[in-house]
């Protein structure tokens, strides 16, 4: 037999092998009961997923669409942001298996779908084989199932309480007051972009989550060279690098984040044999051994800490205070609930079944790498979309206005202000935010390969999802499903913002009022009502499917879990004075068991930096690119003579845009917003995250009321 005939007979066996198990896979997904499409390729084959923006367009030029369509859309890669609500619409489905010789994936956008299956963990665990490069450094409570689950997750969930989120709020406050100082201190360049946005937002929570995290308070570069070192306890030195180490802290942080993939992938040997050629990978490896290194350093000497403090409060028989004094960080909460703290009188309740050292470190990074990104991009993509809404902006900067006073953010005050922001327009921005782009657009579950099939109920009918099936709950297109929000019609004058998916109404839209009630009882002293900017949206919810649950509340299914110590966050997604969607309609942080712990550690996060950099400022986007940068400088100028002559008493307060730019900067500031809108639907990308790639927005931030293009959108 020559080689062409080993080829030739391989491939034949390899056509037949995928045909035997696509058949049996349609076997299955018929005995479902299930609408089902199907598809050559699995979505999420390492070759499909490398070669996929060759071979779609390719195809897509060679074949016709019937042939093609709707599989080929459905399985790209982040086929939920491109094609958004489309191929629901289109298959007349909200539930669907494909079907795939790899295997069988189930896509669901149904609200009631979505609560059964997050609330029934044994029935639809997580396949948790896909993160594993999420336990570089330990097991943690985000990788592991069952029983070590529940193990990771008693010990993790109680650090995230009331003290912890009144330090996020702090830090908040703190760190986002030095970026935007950062950001402003130099008067606005006339057209280009001063800042970037994507970059420092990233800094701002990997430096919130260290504080809140660890206790280890980080610095901006300008405050170093500010020399303002000393203010700071416990201050990192962005650029320092102690003695012992070869990066600084955050520099460890930052590469670890970015190269999380080569580190995990590209083995230790690999690196010692071509290390010399391969810079980037030894580079990554290094940043792996230093911040274990850094965490380590922390971890040693708050047990110290703690275990000193818990000797002395048995010699005087008080209550034990942590390693500085307080345990409001997630580290000394985890290290006492541990279980590696010797027992002693005052410290009665250590666990026998609790977390390893190595679990420590495994959970520390965890809680990293999920507060990092996630809340980074939130609160980008905001100023993002309210950069491209400057009407949407103003009502903000009033909400933000009455929930404060108009006072500066030293004088905010965490259990009123804060409150306030939950019930008003910052929290509708996070939510309209979390709605279009949550972090996470697919939350991913599954049945066991060799378990039983599961049924589920779809549309009051009964249907069984076969076993070894992979699921994912369509976050990214649930939060877009006209059965669940209010909506209006489309905007007019322009093309809708997407081609194909929900073209007759407003979904695509980013209309943070849309979670604005009227008819809400007041839930805290949150004063927005009063102001009368709210939009009236009960108009709009007559077209919505009406929810059995009034509240997003976690009912649960088959598990004999105790939520108390679970930490199972049971409270609704959103202040009674918002919008609540049905359970299962709004799931960025997921819902049920596996929901996210850092919930309102992120929210507060979200709300608070978004107050801060809009209680005084304005974001708009540059337009160097369609107009002569002079010309901006003339307006800009313009517009600063006309602020200095209005009102500007307060912390920003009441200081409203009077600029009116001339028609020749409506039209490149229209083209700006197009351009950026542009970007956002076809740049956006998932690497841990889903978040722009490759491309920018130039934006400029200005002194409220300096507005150049306040007038226009
Ligand atoms: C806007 C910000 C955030 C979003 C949208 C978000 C979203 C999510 C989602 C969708 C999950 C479920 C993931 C899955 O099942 O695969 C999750 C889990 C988790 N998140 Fe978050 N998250 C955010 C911020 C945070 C923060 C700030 C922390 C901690 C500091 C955190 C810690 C966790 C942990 C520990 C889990 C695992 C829970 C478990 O499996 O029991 N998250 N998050």
């Amino acid at each position: 037999m020559n080689l062409l005939s080993i080829f030739t007979l391989l491939f034949i066996s390899i056509i037949s092998h995928n045909f035997y198990l696509l058949h049996a896979n349609i076997r299955k997904a018929r005995k479902s009961g299930l609408t089902y499409i199907i598809s050559p390729v699995y979505p999420f084959s390492r070759i499909w997923l490398t070669l996929s923006s060759l071979v779609a367009p390719l195809l897509r030029k060679c074949l016709p669409a019937f042939v093609l369509e709707p599989w080929l859309s459905a399985v790209e890669p982040d086929s939920g942001y491109v094609h958004c609500y489309s191929i629901y619409e289109r298959l007349g489905a909200d539930t669907y298996l494909i079907v795939t010789p790899g295997g069988n994936v189930l896509y669901n956008v149904d609200a009631d779908v979505n609560a059964q299956i997050t609330s029934r963990r044994n029935d639809f665990p997580k396949p948790i084989a896909m993160y594993k490069s999420l336990s570089i450094y330990g097991r943690n409570v985000v990788a592991t199932e069952g029983h070590e689950w529940r193990r990771h997750r008693k010990i993790t969930a109680p650090p995230f309480n009331e003290k912890s989120n009144k330090l996020v709020w702090e830090e908040t406050l703190y760190q986002t007051g030095e970026m935007l100082k950062a950001w402003t201190k130099d008067a606005p360049a006339a057209g280009r972009s001063t800042t970037n946005v994507p970059h420092d937002t990233m800094r701002l929570s990997l430096h919130v989550i260290s504080r809140a995290g660890f206790d280890v308070q980080c610095q901006w570069p300008s405050e170093q060279e500010d020399g303002e070192k000393d203010k700071v306890q416990r201050g990192m030195d962005t650029n320092l690098v102690p003695e012992g180490y070869t990066m600084s802290y955050v520099e460890s942080m930052e590469g670890v984040l970015r190269d999380i993939i080569l580190i995990m992938l590209v083995p230790d040997w690999v690196v010692r044999a071509f290390g010399w050629r391969w810079k980037s990978v030894v580079r990554a490896k290094e940043a792996y051994v230093q911040w274990g290194k850094y965490t380590r350093s922390i971890y040693d000497s708050k047990k110290t800490a703690i275990i000193e403090s818990l000797e002395k409060a048995a010699q005087i028989g008080s209550r034990p205070s942590s390693s500085h004094g307080h345990d409001d960080d997630l580290m000394d909460a985890m290290i006492i609930g541990s279980g590696l703290i010797p027992k002693t009188p005052s410290n009665p309740s250590t666990l026998g079944t609790g977390l390893a050292e190595s679990e420590i470190m495994g959970n520390s990074f965890i809680f990293m790498v999920a507060g990092h990104e996630t809340t980074a991009n939130t609160i980008n993509h905001a100023i993002l979309y309210l950069a491209l809404n400057p009407s949407i902006q103003r009502h903000l900067q009033r909400d933000i206005d009455a929930a404060t006073g108009g006072k500066p953010p030293s004088e905010w005050d965490y259990d009123h202000t804060l409150m306030a922001f939950f019930g008003s327009m910052p929290a509708a921005v996070m939510n309209e935010v979390l709605r279009l782009i949550p972090p996470a657009i697919n939350i991913p579950k599954s049945t066991d390969p060799k378990g039983p099939e599961q049924p589920l109920k779809v549309d009051g009918k009964t249907c069984a999802v076969p076993p070894g099936t992979y699921i994912n709950l369509a976050a990214v297109n649930v939060h877009r499903n006209p059965k669940y929000w209010p909506h209006g019609p489309p905007r007019t004058g322009r093309p809708p913002v997407h081609p194909r998916s929900n073209t007759t109404n407003d979904l695509e839209e980013f209309k943070p009022e849309r979670w604005l009630r009227v008819d809400a009882p007041l839930s805290s002293p949150a004063l927005p009502h009063q102001n009368g900017h709210h939009t009236k949206i009960d108009s709009l919810t007559s077209n919505m499917e009406k929810s059995p649950f009034l509240t997003n509340t976690n009912a649960n299914a088959n598990s004999n879990d105790d939520d108390t110590s679970m930490n199972i966050d049971t409270a609704a997604d959103t202040a009674p004075s918002l919008f609540q969607p049905r359970r299962g309609a709004f799931i960025p942080f997921s819902e049920g068991y596996r929901a996210c712990l850092g919930r309102r550690f992120a929210q507060i996060e979200v709300l608070t930096a978004i107050a801060v950099l809009f209680a005084t400022h304005s974001v708009e986007l540059c337009v160097g690119e369609f107009v002569d940068e002079k010309e901006v400088g003339v307006w800009a100028a313009e517009a600063k003579e006309k602020a200095r002559s209005g009102d500007r008493d307060g912390y920003g307060e009441g200081t409203e845009s009077v600029y009116s730019v001339p028609e020749e900067g409506v039209k490149a500031w229209e083209r700006a917003r197009d351009a950026a809108e542009k970007k956002l639907r076809e740049s956006m990308r998932t690497v841990i995250t889903i978040q722009m790639r490759g491309v920018e927005v130039g934006l400029v931030w200005r002194k409220r009321g300096e507005e150049v293009f306040g007038s226009c959108g």
